[in-house]
């Protein structure tokens, strides 16, 4: 069966939208301007990082940008409830007309510092982060905000070979556990790879750290 055959016509029209939003935005959102292959690297690639997983409950969307890979998920798990973050306000309020435009009712977008909102915020079930962080500081910057029990995905490339040590070390140090690292392909032939925390205690007291900290002295080096 055809990837795109597995999702609703409905569903398909709003990945396409969506992609015609985020490169026809004002806002510089992505340097991929080709429909096509905006397609590939946004809507692909949120997807395929899933394919045969189910999604339920609740998650965040960390740097999400103009908000990948949150709305994609978002679009194809209805069921799901997502808060997509991001430090940069216009992204932010990118998302937001995206998320009206496609009437996602299960979406809601919050311009911050990761390591602001998660003093506030409640806790997720899971959270997603692409391109946002190497794997140890990205790890700090989700564990406080996500219940125990609950799951990290991690979007990488070829490069988590050599950040997964960093990774591995930073886990430990967070109540974490590696759980999978699944790899994947693009149809435009690029691989990918889907990288999975656990959370199995509580986040030590102390994090998250200030803004700025965990990149500054990451967590995978002390
Ligand atoms: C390279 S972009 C990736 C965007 C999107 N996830 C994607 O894959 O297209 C990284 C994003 O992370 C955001 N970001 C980085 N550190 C952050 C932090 N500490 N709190 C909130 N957002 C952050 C940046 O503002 C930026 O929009």
């Amino acid at each position: 069966m055809n990837f795109w055959d597995s999702f609703s016509s409905d569903i398909c029209e709003r990945f396409q939208r969506l992609v015609d939003l985020l490169i026809s935005s004002p806002h510089n959102l992505t340097s991929v301007k080709d429909r096509e292959k905006a397609m590939i690297i946004h809507i692909e690639d949120s997807l395929l990082a899933f394919e045969g997983r189910k999604l339920e409950g609740s998650y965040i969307d960390i740097g999400s940008g103009g908000g990948i890979p949150g709305l994609v998920l978002a679009i194809a798990f209805p069921e799901t409830e997502w808060v997509l973050v991001d430090s940069i306000t216009k992204k932010v309020r990118e998302i937001e007309r995206f998320s009206s435009i496609l009437s996602l009712s299960n979406v809601t977008a919050v311009a911050s510092r990761i390591e602001e909102y998660s003093k506030e915020s409640s806790r997720f079930d899971g959270a997603v982060m692409r391109a946002v962080a190497r794997g140890d500081v990205a790890l700090e910057l989700a564990a406080p905000l996500i219940e125990r029990g609950g799951v990290i995905y991690l979007y990488k490339g070829p490069g988590w070979e050599d950040e997964k040590r960093f990774a591995f070390l930073a886990s430990a140090k967070l109540g974490l556990q590696f759980r999978d690292e699944m790899s994947y392909r693009l149809s435009d032939g690029s691989s990918r790879k889907l990288v999975i925390f656990k959370k199995v205690s509580e986040t030590p007291k102390g994090f998250p750290r200030k803004p700025g900290m965990a990149s500054k002295f990451p967590l995978g080096e002390k």
